[in-house]
């Protein structure tokens, strides 16, 4: 199972340019809102046609602008799962789920329907019509309908853009578990970097229409290539940084020098490190050590985020420098320990652009 992806499309004021492969485990599309994912998907789909490029799905061409190929939705056998699910509302679940099985005799409909129901767990409210059902309820329902028609790639945009967090994250459940046994293609796209971390395998990283990152996702969340695809992938501290030898630098808004674990550029522009990964330093005369001042704090219900400043001076100034986002429990036992803190950056943990 393979789809290969190469397409160019100009709209006004925005280019649409990317290029990359997908195979039987599931891709991530994340970015930001009106960076192109959703027109990527139409494209593949054939509800939007591109200017230039290819798209093959398993060895069929569905596109090509030099050959003038322009497969039709109904031909390509992909289906598209919505953000707002769009159920047929004077259905029911099993009409809503059987509606684009194509010439298949009743029993054999009514077997792939009953096939579904069972895989999204919906037994026993077949006869209901969607607005008799939960919003995650419906949107199982879906992706059961999506599922039914047994398509090469499987295309979901934003599936759970409509729910409350605790449905959110009972259907990503859900959804890796329906899909595993599915051997096509499937994108996801979503702007949420949890989301899609749990989801996927591999991971495309969009911004204004173009590819900033693409690989397994371990890879392009640890060192995101770009800092856009270091923003993207939720990294919370970013500064500009100064070369100093092949193995060091400067991070120029934290006021630190870094060693790095790997040899870098004189060309280098940009440092970050992600939130999680500062730590506590055993002994201040280490590498990558450097002193810090808690300046604020905010909370989530398991972790607080420290903002911290770097430089004494600007400690007078409204002006955190480091975000360090810990558990509650590691908060409680440090916040009345002396200052400054001696906090410490891996050097492999040094993302560098
Ligand atoms: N039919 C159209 N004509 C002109 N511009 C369009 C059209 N459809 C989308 N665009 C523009 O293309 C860009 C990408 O839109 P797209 O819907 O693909 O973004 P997205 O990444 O899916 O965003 P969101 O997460 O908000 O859905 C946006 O700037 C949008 O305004």
């Amino acid at each position: 199972m393979e789809l290969l992806v190469d397409i160019q499309k100009k709209l006004l004021g925005f280019e649409l340019d990317v290029s990359f492969e997908a195979d039987k485990n599931i891709l991530g599309l994340l970015g930001a809102s009106g960076s192109g994912k959703s027109m990527t998907l139409r494209c593949i789909a054939g509800i939007d046609t591109p200017d230039q490029g290819r798209i093959v799905l398993n060895g069929r061409t569905l596109f090509d602008s030099k050959k003038g190929i322009n497969l039709p939705c109904r031909k390509r056998k992909l289906s598209y799962l919505f953000q707002n699910y769009a159920l047929f509302p004077n259905m029911t679940v099993e009409e809503n789920i059987g509606f684009g099985i194509g010439d298949k005799n009743r029993k054999d409909r009514l077997a792939i329907i009953s096939e579904k129901v069972k895989l999204i767990q919906l037994e026993g409210l077949e006869k209901r019509y969607p607005n008799q059902l939960s919003g995650g309820q419906q949107q199982r329902v879906a992706l059961a309908r999506a599922l039914a028609v047994e398509p090469e790639a499987l295309l979901l945009d934003e599936p759970f853009s409509a729910l409350d967090d605790y449905l959110r994250g009972q259907m990503v459940k859900h959804l890796t578990e329906n899909l595993s046994d599915y051997q096509g293609v499937t994108l996801f796209v979503t702007h949420n970097m949890d989301e899609v971390y749990r989801i996927c395998h591999k991971l495309v990283v969009l911004s204004t229409g173009k590819i900033e990152a693409k690989g397994r996702k371990e890879d392009v969340f640890k060192s995101p290539p770009t800092l856009i695809a270091a923003q993207l992938t939720g990294c919370k501290n970013l500064s500009q940084a100064k070369y100093i030898s092949p193995f060091e630098l400067e991070a120029l808004e934290w006021g630190v020098r870094l060693k790095t674990g790997c040899k870098i550029s004189n060309q280098i522009k940009n440092v970050g490190v992600h939130a999680h990964l500062l730590e506590v330093a055993r002994d201040e005369k280490e590498d990558n050590v450097f002193k810090c001042w808690p300046k604020s704090t905010s909370e989530t219900p398991s972790r607080t985020i420290v903002y911290l400043l770097t430089k004494s001076d600007k400690q007078e100034q409204d002006h955190y420098t480091l975000q360090w986002e810990i558990t509650k429990q590691t908060w409680l036992k440090l916040k009345n320990k002396p200052q400054p803190w001696y906090l410490k950056i891996n050097l492999n943990d040094l993302i560098i652009f």
